[in-house]
């Protein structure tokens, strides 16, 4: 789906993102880990075609990401932003009916498979309780849910997440990685989130991308990255992996 070639995104004459090769399929559930400022965003950024690297290309589907008219590129690839535009004077469900903007278009009218995937995606994300409600009076948690439920309505088949689980409480942080693990397992469907929970990662994801100053410090399954020699530069910070019976291990602060 995705290919990337000799990207390099400049800043004030510092390098805040190089990767020489980078291929994303069209499937699984990639999670990007790494520090504050290690460049997770610059990269979904780049992916979701909101920013232009200084040098090199970004490829979907074997065309240049920056070429593509907004309604094709969303019926590719939907991406929610570390921070969230709040629309002023909508619903939830008004809000969430904007994914089908992609395959609506203004003059045609609603169908049943437009409203079939908005219902879904409000119950999805847990909001349709909260259809009603403005979106601006409702709290950042149940924000970031609804936002999530417009990007499930959009149905692309790639979904880009930058801290989509930032705001939600324990059980709904879990209750998004299963939906996103869902979503993954759906054929010719790849999510790519960008997460701060290292457990959550281990548990769900396919492939972990750890980033560090600006560069891919490791790319690989959950496996191999719990097995990694120098695994405290993930955070600089050293770490106890504590097997459990049956069950995923977790990652303590050692
Ligand atoms: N517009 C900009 N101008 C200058 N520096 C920038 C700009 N955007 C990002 N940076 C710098 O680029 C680096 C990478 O930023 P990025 O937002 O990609 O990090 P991140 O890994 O997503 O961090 P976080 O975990 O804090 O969200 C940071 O050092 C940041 O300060």
């Amino acid at each position: 789906m995705y290919a990337l070639h000799n990207i390099l995104v400049q800043r004030q004459q510092r390098t805040i993102l190089a990767i020489p090769e980078l291929v994303l399929p069209a499937h699984g559930l990639t999670v990007i880990l790494g520090h504050n400022g290690s460049g997770k965003s610059t990269l979904l950024k780049l992916l979701a075609g909101q920013l232009a690297p200084d040098h090199g290309q970004i490829l979907l589907d074997g065309q240049s990401v920056r070429r593509y008219r907004p309604g094709a590129l969303a019926r590719k690839v939907a991406y929610m932003p570390q921070q969230i535009p709040q629309p002023p004077l909508l619903s939830v469900r008004e809000l969430v009916e904007l994914g089908r903007f992609a395959w609506r278009g203004w003059l045609r009218r609603w169908s049943p498979d437009d409203l079939a995937h908005v219902d879904a995606a409000l119950d999805a994300t847990d909001v349709a309780h909260l259809a009603g409600h403005a979106v601006d009076r409702i709290s950042g948690g149940e924000r970031q849910r609804a936002w999530l439920a417009m990007l499930l309505a959009q149905a692309s088949p790639c979904l880009l997440l930058d801290e989509p689980s930032a705001a939600l409480d324990l059980a709904h942080q879990y209750q998004l990685l299963a939906l996103l693990r869902r979503e993954a397992d759906r054929n010719g469907h790849a999510v790519i989130a960008i997460l701060h929970d290292l457990n959550l990662a281990l548990r769900y994801a396919d492939r972990i991308l750890a980033l560090r100053q600006g560069q891919i410090w490791f790319d690989g399954s959950p496996e191999v990255l719990l097995a990694h020699p120098a695994l405290h530069q993930l955070y600089d910070i050293a770490l106890d992996i504590l097997p459990r019976e049956g069950k995923h291990p977790v990652a303590v602060v050692a």
